[in-house]
Protein backbone atom coordinates (compact mmCIF):
# COMPACT_ATOMS: atom_id res chain seq x y z
CA UNK A 1 0.00 0.00 0.00
CA UNK A 2 1.68 3.21 -0.80
CA UNK A 3 -0.31 5.51 0.53
CA UNK A 4 0.87 8.50 -1.54
CA UNK A 5 -2.63 10.00 -2.13
CA UNK A 6 -4.00 9.80 1.77
CA UNK A 7 -0.16 11.72 2.39
CA UNK A 8 -0.33 14.58 -0.60
CA UNK A 9 -3.93 14.83 0.82
CA UNK A 10 -2.61 15.32 4.55
CA UNK A 11 0.08 17.21 3.59
CA UNK A 12 -2.55 19.93 1.92
CA UNK A 13 -5.49 19.91 5.08
CA UNK A 14 -2.55 20.42 7.32
CA UNK A 15 -0.54 23.35 6.07
CA UNK A 16 -3.94 25.15 5.56
CA UNK A 17 -5.17 24.38 8.54
CA UNK A 18 -1.66 25.61 9.83
CA UNK A 19 -2.37 29.37 7.39
CA UNK A 20 -5.73 29.32 9.76
CA UNK A 21 -3.98 29.38 12.60
CA UNK A 22 -1.64 32.27 11.70
CA UNK A 23 -4.20 34.19 10.24
CA UNK A 24 -5.86 33.70 13.57
CA UNK A 25 -3.21 34.98 15.55
CA UNK A 26 -1.93 37.96 13.00
CA UNK A 27 -5.91 39.46 13.14
CA UNK A 28 -5.60 39.12 16.88
CA UNK A 29 -2.32 41.24 16.24
CA UNK A 30 -3.25 43.82 13.66
CA UNK A 31 -6.24 44.85 15.33
CA UNK A 32 -4.53 46.16 18.29
CA UNK A 33 -1.96 47.75 15.63
CA UNK A 34 -4.51 49.86 14.53
CA UNK A 35 -6.19 50.23 17.70
CA UNK A 36 -3.07 51.73 19.13
CA UNK A 37 -2.32 53.77 16.05
CA UNK A 38 -5.49 55.48 15.74
CA UNK A 39 -4.78 56.22 19.94
CA UNK A 40 -2.25 57.86 19.27
CA UNK A 41 -3.25 59.57 16.77
CA UNK A 42 -6.29 60.55 18.27
CA UNK A 43 -4.13 61.76 21.21
CA UNK A 44 -2.59 64.93 19.08
CA UNK A 45 0.55 63.74 18.61
CA UNK A 46 -0.25 63.87 14.79
CA UNK A 47 1.20 67.25 14.31
CA UNK A 48 5.12 66.01 13.53
CA UNK A 49 6.22 64.55 10.63
CA UNK A 50 4.53 62.13 9.06
CA UNK A 51 7.39 59.55 9.11
CA UNK A 52 7.98 60.60 12.83
CA UNK A 53 3.80 60.15 13.73
CA UNK A 54 3.93 56.59 12.13
CA UNK A 55 7.24 55.24 13.90
CA UNK A 56 6.16 56.28 17.38
CA UNK A 57 2.62 55.16 16.92
CA UNK A 58 4.23 51.74 15.55
CA UNK A 59 6.30 51.35 18.96
CA UNK A 60 3.17 52.54 21.04
CA UNK A 61 1.08 50.26 19.15
CA UNK A 62 3.61 47.41 19.31
CA UNK A 63 3.84 48.17 23.06
CA UNK A 64 -0.09 48.33 23.59
CA UNK A 65 -0.23 45.12 21.35
CA UNK A 66 2.22 43.12 23.82
CA UNK A 67 -0.40 43.90 26.86
CA UNK A 68 -3.49 43.69 24.59
CA UNK A 69 -3.08 40.60 22.89
CA UNK A 70 -3.46 38.31 25.76
CA UNK A 71 -6.49 39.82 26.74
CA UNK A 72 -8.02 39.75 23.40
CA UNK A 73 -6.92 36.02 22.56
CA UNK A 74 -8.73 35.49 26.07
CA UNK A 75 -12.22 36.47 24.70
CA UNK A 76 -11.48 33.71 22.26
CA UNK A 77 -10.13 30.71 24.28
CA UNK A 78 -12.73 29.08 26.15
CA UNK A 79 -12.33 26.26 28.49
CA UNK A 80 -13.61 22.54 28.25
CA UNK A 81 -14.82 20.52 30.89
CA UNK A 82 -11.60 19.01 31.64
CA UNK A 83 -10.13 22.71 32.48
CA UNK A 84 -7.97 22.92 29.05
CA UNK A 85 -8.38 25.69 26.93
CA UNK A 86 -9.62 25.35 23.38
CA UNK A 87 -9.95 28.66 20.84
CA UNK A 88 -11.68 29.44 17.93
CA UNK A 89 -8.22 28.16 15.97
CA UNK A 90 -8.83 25.11 17.29
CA UNK A 91 -12.58 24.33 16.49
CA UNK A 92 -11.59 26.07 13.01
CA UNK A 93 -8.87 23.98 11.95
CA UNK A 94 -10.56 20.99 12.94
CA UNK A 95 -13.35 21.80 10.16
CA UNK A 96 -10.67 22.55 7.63
CA UNK A 97 -8.80 19.11 7.95
CA UNK A 98 -11.87 17.22 8.12
CA UNK A 99 -13.43 19.44 4.78
CA UNK A 100 -10.08 19.15 2.75
CA UNK A 101 -9.52 15.40 3.71
CA UNK A 102 -13.23 14.52 2.60
CA UNK A 103 -12.56 16.90 -0.50
CA UNK A 104 -8.88 14.92 -1.61
CA UNK A 105 -10.41 11.30 -1.28
CA UNK A 106 -14.06 11.23 -1.80
CA UNK A 107 -14.01 7.45 -3.00
CA UNK A 108 -12.56 6.68 1.06
CA UNK A 109 -14.58 6.20 3.52
CA UNK A 110 -13.94 8.72 6.43
CA UNK A 111 -13.23 8.16 9.89
CA UNK A 112 -11.61 10.71 12.29
CA UNK A 113 -10.75 10.24 15.88
CA UNK A 114 -10.08 13.96 16.78
CA UNK A 115 -9.52 16.12 20.37
CA UNK A 116 -12.47 18.43 19.59
CA UNK A 117 -16.03 18.24 18.98
CA UNK A 118 -19.64 20.18 18.20
CA UNK A 119 -20.71 19.93 21.53
CA UNK A 120 -20.28 23.58 23.26
CA UNK A 121 -20.44 25.17 19.82
CA UNK A 122 -24.14 24.13 19.75
CA UNK A 123 -25.03 25.95 22.56
CA UNK A 124 -27.29 29.34 22.49
CA UNK A 125 -24.03 31.25 24.30
CA UNK A 126 -21.78 30.39 21.56
CA UNK A 127 -23.60 31.32 18.60
CA UNK A 128 -20.81 34.40 18.04
CA UNK A 129 -17.71 32.01 18.10
CA UNK A 130 -19.56 29.89 16.13
CA UNK A 131 -19.43 32.50 13.54
CA UNK A 132 -16.39 33.63 14.20
CA UNK A 133 -14.74 30.04 13.35
CA UNK A 134 -17.08 29.57 10.22
CA UNK A 135 -15.32 32.93 9.07
CA UNK A 136 -11.98 32.03 9.75
CA UNK A 137 -12.57 28.96 7.87
CA UNK A 138 -14.35 30.57 4.93
CA UNK A 139 -11.63 33.11 4.78
CA UNK A 140 -8.62 30.39 5.09
CA UNK A 141 -10.49 28.55 1.90
CA UNK A 142 -10.69 31.87 -0.42
CA UNK A 143 -7.31 33.02 0.06
CA UNK A 144 -6.18 29.56 -0.57
CA UNK A 145 -8.65 29.23 -3.39
CA UNK A 146 -8.27 25.67 -4.71
CA UNK A 147 -12.06 24.81 -3.96
CA UNK A 148 -14.92 26.31 -5.75
CA UNK A 149 -17.52 26.79 -2.39
CA UNK A 150 -20.00 29.03 -1.91
CA UNK A 151 -19.12 30.07 1.86
CA UNK A 152 -19.40 27.45 4.26
CA UNK A 153 -22.90 27.85 7.04
CA UNK A 154 -22.14 27.09 10.35
CA UNK A 155 -24.16 24.47 9.98
CA UNK A 156 -21.38 23.04 7.73
CA UNK A 157 -18.99 24.21 10.23
CA UNK A 158 -20.56 22.04 12.99
CA UNK A 159 -20.83 19.12 10.56
CA UNK A 160 -17.16 18.79 9.20
CA UNK A 161 -15.76 19.66 12.97
CA UNK A 162 -18.11 16.43 13.70
CA UNK A 163 -17.27 14.65 10.42
CA UNK A 164 -16.59 10.48 10.55
CA UNK A 165 -16.33 10.91 14.52
CA UNK A 166 -14.98 7.53 15.58
CA UNK A 167 -13.19 6.59 19.06
CA UNK A 168 -12.32 2.92 17.35
CA UNK A 169 -8.85 2.39 15.81
CA UNK A 170 -8.45 -1.55 15.97
CA UNK A 171 -9.28 -2.34 12.77
CA UNK A 172 -9.31 -0.56 9.37
CA UNK A 173 -8.33 3.85 8.24
CA UNK A 174 -9.16 5.93 10.69
CA UNK A 175 -7.24 9.43 10.61
CA UNK A 176 -5.93 10.84 13.87
CA UNK A 177 -6.19 14.73 14.43
CA UNK A 178 -5.16 16.74 17.07
CA UNK A 179 -5.92 20.45 15.13
CA UNK A 180 -3.67 22.63 17.86
CA UNK A 181 -1.45 20.22 20.11
CA UNK A 182 -0.40 22.86 22.68
CA UNK A 183 -2.96 25.09 23.02
CA UNK A 184 -1.35 26.68 25.78
CA UNK A 185 1.80 27.14 23.70
CA UNK A 186 -0.44 28.94 20.94
CA UNK A 187 -1.69 30.80 23.04
CA UNK A 188 1.41 32.28 24.56
CA UNK A 189 2.57 32.80 20.87
CA UNK A 190 5.28 30.12 21.46
CA UNK A 191 5.34 26.41 19.98
CA UNK A 192 2.17 24.31 18.49
CA UNK A 193 1.44 22.19 16.17
CA UNK A 194 -1.20 20.57 13.80
CA UNK A 195 -0.38 16.85 14.20
CA UNK A 196 -2.29 14.46 11.31
CA UNK A 197 -1.53 10.67 11.58
CA UNK A 198 -3.11 7.94 9.67
CA UNK A 199 -3.90 4.21 11.25
CA UNK A 200 -4.74 1.02 9.03
CA UNK A 201 -5.60 -1.67 10.98
CA UNK A 202 -4.21 -0.19 14.52
CA UNK A 203 -0.88 0.69 12.90
CA UNK A 204 0.56 3.94 12.38
CA UNK A 205 1.37 4.87 8.39
CA UNK A 206 1.81 8.37 7.89
CA UNK A 207 2.05 11.48 10.13
CA UNK A 208 1.94 14.96 9.14
CA UNK A 209 3.44 18.19 11.85
CA UNK A 210 2.41 20.99 10.80
CA UNK A 211 4.66 23.76 13.58
CA UNK A 212 4.27 27.14 11.91
CA UNK A 213 6.54 28.71 14.58
CA UNK A 214 8.92 26.24 14.67
CA UNK A 215 12.69 27.64 13.22
CA UNK A 216 13.88 26.15 9.79
CA UNK A 217 17.25 26.19 11.50
CA UNK A 218 17.77 23.86 14.72
CA UNK A 219 17.11 24.86 18.41
CA UNK A 220 19.27 22.68 19.84
CA UNK A 221 21.02 24.91 21.69
CA UNK A 222 18.06 26.36 23.21
CA UNK A 223 17.80 29.50 20.65
CA UNK A 224 13.97 28.75 19.63
CA UNK A 225 13.23 32.41 20.19
CA UNK A 226 15.82 33.81 18.24
CA UNK A 227 14.71 36.34 15.76
CA UNK A 228 16.94 35.48 12.90
CA UNK A 229 15.43 32.03 12.30
CA UNK A 230 12.60 31.92 9.22
CA UNK A 231 10.13 29.52 11.37
CA UNK A 232 7.35 27.48 10.05
CA UNK A 233 8.39 23.50 9.60
CA UNK A 234 6.23 20.99 8.17
CA UNK A 235 7.34 17.09 8.98
CA UNK A 236 5.88 14.04 7.02
CA UNK A 237 6.64 10.78 7.47
CA UNK A 238 5.04 7.53 5.74
CA UNK A 239 5.77 3.74 6.70
CA UNK A 240 8.88 2.51 5.60
CA UNK A 241 9.90 5.60 3.57
CA UNK A 242 11.39 7.81 5.91
CA UNK A 243 11.20 11.48 7.27
CA UNK A 244 10.88 14.59 5.85
CA UNK A 245 11.00 18.17 6.49
CA UNK A 246 10.04 21.58 3.76
CA UNK A 247 9.02 24.62 4.95
CA UNK A 248 5.37 25.72 5.10
CA UNK A 249 5.94 28.18 2.66
CA UNK A 250 5.84 24.79 0.23
CA UNK A 251 9.91 24.65 -0.83
CA UNK A 252 11.53 21.75 -1.38
CA UNK A 253 11.47 18.86 1.27
CA UNK A 254 14.67 17.47 2.72
CA UNK A 255 15.57 14.29 4.51
CA UNK A 256 16.19 14.09 8.08
CA UNK A 257 17.75 11.90 11.00
CA UNK A 258 17.35 11.59 14.45
CA UNK A 259 20.87 12.88 15.89
CA UNK A 260 23.64 9.89 16.25
CA UNK A 261 25.11 11.21 19.44
CA UNK A 262 25.64 8.13 21.79
CA UNK A 263 27.66 9.76 24.64
CA UNK A 264 24.62 11.25 27.10
CA UNK A 265 27.40 13.91 28.37
CA UNK A 266 26.79 15.61 24.46
CA UNK A 267 23.12 14.94 24.38
CA UNK A 268 20.57 17.42 25.35
CA UNK A 269 16.55 16.59 25.76
CA UNK A 270 13.33 17.93 25.82
CA UNK A 271 10.61 18.22 27.59
CA UNK A 272 6.98 20.43 28.16
CA UNK A 273 7.29 23.70 28.36
CA UNK A 274 4.11 23.35 31.15
CA UNK A 275 5.51 22.17 34.61
CA UNK A 276 1.20 20.97 34.89
CA UNK A 277 2.09 18.19 31.90
CA UNK A 278 5.49 16.21 32.67
CA UNK A 279 7.35 15.86 36.19
CA UNK A 280 10.21 18.04 35.40
CA UNK A 281 11.74 17.02 38.53
CA UNK A 282 11.74 13.24 37.46
CA UNK A 283 13.53 14.19 33.97
CA UNK A 284 16.14 16.06 35.59
CA UNK A 285 17.16 13.01 38.13
CA UNK A 286 16.97 10.74 35.02
CA UNK A 287 19.47 13.20 33.24
CA UNK A 288 21.55 13.58 35.79
CA UNK A 289 21.89 9.24 36.41
CA UNK A 290 22.79 9.40 32.50
CA UNK A 291 25.23 12.23 32.50
CA UNK A 292 23.33 14.31 30.35
CA UNK A 293 25.11 18.23 30.72
CA UNK A 294 22.81 20.33 29.13
CA UNK A 295 20.07 21.80 30.93
CA UNK A 296 16.79 20.62 29.43
CA UNK A 297 14.93 22.46 26.30
CA UNK A 298 11.57 23.15 27.14
CA UNK A 299 8.84 23.61 24.33
CA UNK A 300 5.00 23.05 23.73
CA UNK A 301 3.80 20.43 21.67
CA UNK A 302 4.74 17.89 19.23
CA UNK A 303 7.00 20.42 17.73
CA UNK A 304 9.45 18.42 20.44
CA UNK A 305 8.84 15.06 18.19
CA UNK A 306 9.85 17.26 15.17
CA UNK A 307 13.04 18.87 16.00
CA UNK A 308 13.92 15.72 17.60
CA UNK A 309 13.59 14.05 13.75
CA UNK A 310 15.99 16.17 12.35
CA UNK A 311 18.71 15.72 15.65
CA UNK A 312 18.07 19.53 17.58
CA UNK A 313 17.99 17.26 20.20
CA UNK A 314 18.42 13.75 21.03
CA UNK A 315 16.26 12.86 24.25
CA UNK A 316 12.45 13.43 25.22
CA UNK A 317 10.91 12.61 28.49
CA UNK A 318 7.54 12.88 29.13
CA UNK A 319 5.99 11.73 32.54
CA UNK A 320 2.83 13.01 32.90
CA UNK A 321 1.42 13.57 36.70
CA UNK A 322 -0.88 10.92 38.10
CA UNK A 323 -4.36 10.10 36.76
CA UNK A 324 -3.48 11.68 33.25
CA UNK A 325 -4.28 9.52 30.34
CA UNK A 326 -2.43 10.53 26.78
CA UNK A 327 -4.45 10.16 23.75
CA UNK A 328 -3.52 9.05 20.34
CA UNK A 329 -3.62 12.57 18.89
CA UNK A 330 -1.31 13.88 21.07
CA UNK A 331 1.38 11.21 20.05
CA UNK A 332 0.69 9.12 16.61
CA UNK A 333 1.83 11.96 14.29
CA UNK A 334 4.89 12.15 15.96
CA UNK A 335 5.73 8.89 16.82
CA UNK A 336 6.16 8.16 12.88
CA UNK A 337 7.70 11.10 12.51
CA UNK A 338 10.55 10.10 15.07
CA UNK A 339 11.06 6.78 13.94
CA UNK A 340 10.81 7.09 10.34
CA UNK A 341 13.91 9.30 10.94
CA UNK A 342 15.62 6.52 12.98
CA UNK A 343 14.43 6.87 16.42
CA UNK A 344 12.73 4.81 19.24
CA UNK A 345 9.12 5.62 20.90
CA UNK A 346 8.04 3.60 23.84
CA UNK A 347 6.87 4.19 27.15
CA UNK A 348 8.85 4.06 30.04
CA UNK A 349 8.58 0.40 30.56
CA UNK A 350 10.30 0.48 26.92
CA UNK A 351 6.87 -1.33 25.25
CA UNK A 352 6.13 0.12 21.71
CA UNK A 353 3.09 2.48 21.85
CA UNK A 354 -0.21 0.82 20.98
CA UNK A 355 -2.57 2.99 18.89
CA UNK A 356 -4.97 0.20 17.92
CA UNK A 357 -6.90 0.42 21.26
CA UNK A 358 -9.34 3.95 21.04
CA UNK A 359 -8.60 7.44 21.78
CA UNK A 360 -6.41 6.71 24.88
CA UNK A 361 -2.84 5.28 24.84
CA UNK A 362 -2.39 3.18 27.84
CA UNK A 363 1.59 3.49 28.68
CA UNK A 364 3.50 2.59 31.55
CA UNK A 365 4.63 5.74 33.49
CA UNK A 366 5.57 7.99 30.12
CA UNK A 367 6.57 8.48 27.35
CA UNK A 368 10.42 8.12 26.21
CA UNK A 369 12.04 9.06 23.17
CA UNK A 370 15.60 8.88 21.95
CA UNK A 371 17.85 6.90 18.98
CA UNK A 372 18.45 3.38 18.70
CA UNK A 373 22.31 3.29 20.35
CA UNK A 374 21.14 5.33 23.77
CA UNK A 375 17.61 3.76 24.54
CA UNK A 376 19.22 0.64 26.51
CA UNK A 377 20.75 3.20 28.92
CA UNK A 378 17.86 5.70 28.74
CA UNK A 379 15.58 2.83 29.69
CA UNK A 380 18.21 1.70 32.61
CA UNK A 381 18.26 5.45 33.63
CA UNK A 382 14.48 5.86 33.71
CA UNK A 383 13.70 2.61 35.84
CA UNK A 384 16.03 3.24 38.15
CA UNK A 385 14.65 7.06 38.65
CA UNK A 386 11.29 5.62 38.77
CA UNK A 387 11.65 3.11 41.52
CA UNK A 388 13.68 6.03 43.60
CA UNK A 389 10.86 8.70 43.71
CA UNK A 390 7.90 6.16 43.89
CA UNK A 391 9.88 5.05 47.25
CA UNK A 392 10.94 8.28 48.25
CA UNK A 393 6.72 9.25 48.48
N1 LIG B 1 -2.60 17.72 32.43
C1 LIG B 1 -2.00 17.37 31.30
N2 LIG B 1 -0.95 16.52 31.34
C2 LIG B 1 -0.31 16.18 30.21
N3 LIG B 1 -0.67 16.63 28.98
C3 LIG B 1 -1.72 17.45 28.88
C4 LIG B 1 -2.43 17.86 30.03
N4 LIG B 1 -3.42 18.69 29.64
C5 LIG B 1 -3.35 18.78 28.28
N5 LIG B 1 -2.33 18.02 27.84
C6 LIG B 1 -1.95 17.83 26.44
O1 LIG B 1 -0.55 17.68 26.36
C7 LIG B 1 -0.09 18.20 25.13
C8 LIG B 1 0.85 19.32 25.30
O2 LIG B 1 1.92 18.76 25.82
P1 LIG B 1 3.23 19.54 25.92
O3 LIG B 1 3.31 19.77 27.37
O4 LIG B 1 4.17 18.56 25.36
O5 LIG B 1 3.09 20.78 25.13
C9 LIG B 1 -1.23 18.71 24.45
O6 LIG B 1 -1.70 17.68 23.65
C10 LIG B 1 -2.18 19.01 25.52
O7 LIG B 1 -3.39 19.05 24.95
P2 LIG B 1 -3.79 20.14 23.79
O8 LIG B 1 -3.71 19.42 22.47
O9 LIG B 1 -5.17 20.44 24.18
O10 LIG B 1 -2.86 21.30 23.90
MG1 LIG C 1 -6.70 20.52 23.99
MG1 LIG D 1 -2.59 17.76 22.10
MG1 LIG E 1 -5.21 20.09 20.86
Amino acid sequence: MSYDKELAAAKKAATLAASLCQAFLFLSFSTFSLMGICSFMHLGCYKGSILETYMISYIYAWFLDMKVQKELLKSDVHSKSDKSPVTVADYGSQALVSFVLERELPTESFSLVAEEDSGDLRKDDAQETLQRITALVNDTLASDGSYTVSSLTTEDVLRAIDSGKSEDGSSGRHWVLDPIDGTKGFVRGDQYAIALALLDDGKVVLGILACPNLPLASIGSGNQHSSHNEVGCLFFAKVGSGTYMQPLDGSSPVKVHVSAIQNPEEASFFESFEAAHSQHDLSSTIAKKLGVKAPPVRIDSQAKYGALSRGDGVIYLRFPHKGYREKIWDHAAGSIVVTEAGGVVSDAGGKPLDFSKGKYLDVDTGIIVTNKKLMPSLLKAVKESVEEKASSL
